[in-house]
Formats: C-alpha cells, structure tokens, sequence
C-alpha cells in the first residue's frame, strides 16, 4: 500500500537556521503518526511545510503519491489536509456552531453577493451547512454546547471544537499540533480517546505532542526529530529502544522506565 502522506529530503532554512535538514518519512493510511522532539526540533516548522504554510528550501511532500509542495495551504486542504494550531485559533464571540460551520466554506459555493442578497446558492449552502455541522457536532460529542460562545466554554472543549471544524473539512488526514499542551490529566485522558475514536472511525492522524504519555499510548508509529535531523522513525518500541533517542533527546533510561506506562 502507497504512503498518504511522504516527505522526501525536506529542508527549510530561515537565513543561516537549519531549522529542518533533509527530513525523510511516511504516513500510512490508518496511522496515528506522532512527532516529537525537544523545543525547536523543527516540529511544528515540519509541520508547517506538509500544509503548504511553508515552502520547503528543497525536497518534495506527497499526498496519495501527487506532489503538494509547490501549492497554497488552501488548495493543500481542499486536497483532503485539515490541521489545528498550537495556539487555539476559534473566534471566540462566536458558538461551536458558527464555529464548525466556517470549516464546511470549500464545499459550499456561496459568494459574499448571494449572502448579501440572501439567493438560492446562499440558503441552500446554509442549510447543508447547519445539517452537517450539527452532524459533526454530535459526532464529537459536543451537541449540548452547540450554541454555546466558543470563548466561554473549557480550554479542552475549545480543543474538541477546533478539531470538529477541521473535521467539517472531510479531511483524509488530519494534522494537530500540540493538541493536549495546557489540557489537564482528565482532558487529555479524554483527548486520547477521541483520537482513537476518531482513528476507528477511519481518520488518518498526524499529531506532534510534548506528553509522552499521550505519544506512547496514541500513536502506531512516530518519527523523532532532533536539531530539524530525523533521529529515528518506527513504532513506540523503535523509539523507546533506539540508543540515540535516549541519549540525544529523553536522557538514558527515561524512556524504557517508569516515565512511560
Ligand atoms: N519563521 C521563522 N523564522 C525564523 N526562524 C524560525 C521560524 N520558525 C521557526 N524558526 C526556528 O526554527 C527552529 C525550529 O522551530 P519549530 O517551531 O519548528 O520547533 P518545534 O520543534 O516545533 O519547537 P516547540 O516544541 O518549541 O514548538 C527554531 O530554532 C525556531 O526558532
């Protein structure tokens, strides 16, 4: 089976900043794919160039084996890529629906004209809109704050609904960026739940996370990134019994002892 999502020799330099260096690695289709590495690994940088933020100095990203390195972030979503922020980015006076229904615009074809002048086009896209949204809503478990302002309501609920609205996206794979940093024990309990759900419900996930908890128990396979260098790439076992994780990155014996159950 091909790779959904393949990174080949991925660089990015900002002026002298190595901030990633010749990253190679896949994502399988049904993967729950963790990133980790210490502050400025080049995590989120990495991240940033699968979805189309950044343009790699060189090297190619693949989705489904067609290269989407050279287009916009848009055009890399509506190809099926949906990703979250490390800062939450909802409109907080805004509710859950309002929300998750601001990630359906690709599939709609209402211009500001037909929402002025109220057309067909504007309420039939309406309609699908509030049906859908409600849909993902309930999916995610959130019906009962759907019109609830976003701004109001728990840091991992606000998670939960940044996650619903790039799922309106109807994404192949979905990138999440820190998704647990500030959450409690219990929210990210939660957290790691919902991404099995989510994955059982056939969603392929990219996730980069501090919590090596969360990694170790969510992820299937997971690439470690040191100095923007990828240091290792396999599954929780790989990682937790490769000599240079543990010396460059957690410290000796971190890993493979009680830190991790
Ligand atoms: N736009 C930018 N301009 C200049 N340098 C940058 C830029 N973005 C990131 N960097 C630098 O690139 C390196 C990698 O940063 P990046 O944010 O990708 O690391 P990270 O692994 O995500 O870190 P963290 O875990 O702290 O979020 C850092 O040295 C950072 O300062």
């Amino acid at each position: 089976m091909g790779s959904l999502l393949e990174a080949k020799g991925i660089c990015k330099y900002f002026g002298g900043l190595k901030a990633v260096e010749d990253v190679s690695m896949h994502i399988n289709k049904g993967d729950v794919f963790g990133i980790i590495g210490p502050n400025g690994a080049g995590k989120t940088t990495f991240f940033n160039i699968c979805s189309g933020i950044y343009t790699p100095t060189k090297g190619e990203i693949l989705l489904n084996g067609d290269k989407i390195s050279h287009l916009k972030s848009e055009q890399i979503a509506q190809r099926g890529m949906a990703r979250t922020f490390q800062n939450i980015q909802l409109f907080k006076y805004m509710t859950v629906l309002e929300n998750v229904k601001i990630g359906f615009h690709i599939h709609t074809k209402t211009k500001l004209w037909d929402s002025v002048l109220h057309t067909k086009t504007f309420k039939e896209d309406e309609e699908f809109t509030v049906q859908k949204g409600l849909e993902i809503i309930d999916k995610v478990g959130l019906s009962k704050y759907t019109d609830t302002m976003a701004g109001n309501l728990a840091y991992g609920i606000q998670r939960k609904v940044e996650i619903a609205r790039a799922l309106a996206l109807d994404p192949q794979i979905l990138l999440l960026d820190e998704p647990a940093a500030g959450m409690n024990p219990q929210e990210t309990q939660e957290l790691m739940e919902f991404i099995k759900i989510l994955n059982a419900d056939g969603y392929t996930i990219a996730v980069i996370e501090h919590d090596m908890k969360f990694v170790m128990n969510s992820c299937n396979r997971i690439l470690v990134l040191n100095f923007g260098q990828k240091i290792c790439e396999g599954t929780p076992d790989d990682v937790k019994s490769n000599q240079q994780v543990q010396e460059a990155y957690f410290g000796k014996g971190i890993i493979a002892g009680e830190a991790v159950k």
